[in-house]
């Protein structure tokens, strides 16, 4: 085994090595083989950079800067750790003149790289080298560097909610260090997604035997607790305790003394029925005075599961036994409202139910297979949501400056979904639905992360993710998927979403089966 530096050259190479293959066996060997000459101390820029993600996130250098041509470098000598250390300091520039000195740090970088590493690089800045399927192919490619089971390896990825830190503690210590990301009381873990259903019927139909549960449209949320102690995680994992104490509060009235419950907050109006998306997102992201806000629009937890209680994981147990867990812990107005269906047999209560919530003003049901475990972190397939409006998830790729009352604003967005090759692709555009402080944010926020600007488009980093409503698609063949979106609107913006949560391509087109060819 080869260790030292690891130098950018290595990394560029088998970045567009892995890119250009499609064999999912000759990835993992490249990653494997990468990994194995990596130190650990590497490995927190090496798993970033292979899937296109910049550690520092934005480093405010536009396309103009960029571009500029720089004599490259006849022999690499960047070590990768030299390129992380010069996009920190980058990253940190402020003030009077930092344009400038944006621009003299750019060139200094891109005059140390050869050719191959500046297209590196320069994709890196650009956002255009994203490799969303990265991860899944970095735990086996660890899993062969260092010779622990791939299953043990995803478990604790899950677990820790990070690759990298499973990577490095794997590199330096191997396969025994898994031992460390076990379920603990105070860690947060990355909760378990949903798949979507078009009507409940075809829910039940995949599930068999389920719980129905009502959706409610508010805030993710973990909460952890360890006798006295309370703390609150968002669907991200961003530690939010001291934005909402009456959540802490009712956490603490529980039966247990340590749990981990999985919920969503959301605020109830003085009739108990939900208030918007919006005015509980506005709660839970206010900072500031938080008990005028918590006066203003108090906040309730409704829990759906349980991860751990008594120091107990329950992870792998059936959703029953969980259940069963959750119930003996919270009291019934405490969680969501839920209905039980044997099967095909039962669809009837499982519709019943759905009407019944959105009388009360909710957005829909999630329907749970009662058999499956928690998969932390995953868009498991044993939780299907059913809304009767549908929505996307898609990725903002370009805006373009707006006309008439929308001048110097950056208005009709172009919209990305997923592709199965990690990357993204045009669906369509729209200016619709847009509040006019969504416009004066999204302006703000879109020349943040602009690469180019041709006085009519302004083409930015692929890394925010909004939610559009649509009446259907239509083929097209001006996009690049072959089908386009009809009366697109903006619904909102979705923060708490990163680029590789946005639907794609494929899950669209499996859903219209009218548009297929
Ligand atoms: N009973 C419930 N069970 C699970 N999740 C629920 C429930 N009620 C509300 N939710 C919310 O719905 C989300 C599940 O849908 P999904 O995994 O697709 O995330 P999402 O894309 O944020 O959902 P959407 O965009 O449809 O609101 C959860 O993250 C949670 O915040």
């Amino acid at each position: 085994m080869h260790h030292g530096c690891m130098l950018l050259h290595r990394l560029a190479r088998v970045s567009q090595e892995v890119a250009a293959t499609s064999a999912r066996s000759r990835k993992t060997a490249l990653l494997a083989e990468l990994f194995r000459d990596a130190e650990a101390d590497d490995v927190p820029i090496v798993i970033p950079y292979l899937a296109g993600r910049l550690p520092q996130g934005r480093i405010g250098v536009g396309w103009k800067v960029l571009s500029r041509p720089v004599a490259p470098a006849a022999e690499p000598s960047l070590t990768v750790r030299d390129v992380d250390a010069r996009l920190a300091e980058l990253a940190k520039v402020s003030g009077p003149g930092s344009q400038a000195e944006r621009a003299r740090l750019v060139g200094e970088l891109m005059g140390a790289a050869t050719e191959e590493e500046q297209r590196f690089l320069l994709g890196l800045l650009t956002g255009e080298v994203r490799q969303g399927a990265l991860d899944a192919v970095a735990v086996e490619g660890l899993a062969q560097a260092t010779g622990a089971p791939a299953a043990d390896v995803r478990r604790a990825v899950m677990l820790a909610g990070s690759l990298q830190s499973v990577a490095e503690a794997l590199l330096a210590d191997g396969p025994a260090s898994l031992d460390r990301f076990r379920l603990t009381v105070g860690r947060p873990v990355l909760p378990m997604l949903a798949h979507s259903a078009s009507s409940v019927a075809e829910a039940v139909d995949k599930l068999g035997a389920c719980a129905v549960e009502e959706k409610l449209d508010g805030i993710r949320v973990q909460v952890h607790r360890d006798g006295d102690t309370v703390r609150l995680y968002t669907r991200t994992l961003d530690d939010i305790t001291d934005r909402l104490p009456e959540v802490t509060a009712a956490a603490l009235e529980l039966r247990g003394e340590r749990f981990i419950l999985d919920g969503e907050v959301i605020s109830f109006d003085e009739a108990g029925r939900p208030r918007s998306f919006q005015e509980t997102a506005g709660r839970v992201g206010s900072r500031t005075d938080v008990a005028t806000a918590a006066r203003a629009v108090p906040v309730s937890p409704v829990f759906f599961d349980a991860l751990s209680v008594d120091g107990r994981d329950l992870l792998d147990l059936p959703f029953t036994e969980r259940h069963a867990e959750l119930a003996r812990l919270v009291p019934e107005p405490m969680r969501v409202r839920r209905t039980v269906v044997s099967g095909p047999d039962d669809v009837r209560t499982a519709e019943e139910f759905l009407t019944e919530t959105l009388k009360r003003g909710h957005e829909g049901v999630v329907a749970k297979a009662l058999d499956a475990p928690y998969s932390a972190g995953r868009r498991g397939a044993s939780w299907l949501k059913v809304k009767p409006v549908h929505t996307l998830d898609l990725v903002v790729l370009a805006a373009e400056w707006g006309h008439g009352r929308r001048t110097g604003k950056l208005s009709n967005l172009h919209l990305g979904a997923r592709t199965a090759d990690g990357g993204l692709a045009m669906l369509g555009k729209t200016f619709k639905g847009m509040t006019d402080a969504m416009l004066t944010w999204q302006t703000e926020r879109l020349r943040q992360l602009a690469v180019a600007d041709n006085g009519f488009v302004v083409t930015v980093r692929p890394e925010l993710v909004v939610e559009i409503a649509y009446d259907g698609l239509q083929r097209s063949t001006r996009y690049p998927a072959g089908v386009t979106l009809r009366f697109a609107r903006v619904v909102r913006y979705r923060e708490d979403k990163r680029p590789e949560d946005a639907d794609t391509v494929e899950t669209l087109l499996a859903a219209h089966p009218e548009v297929s060819p």
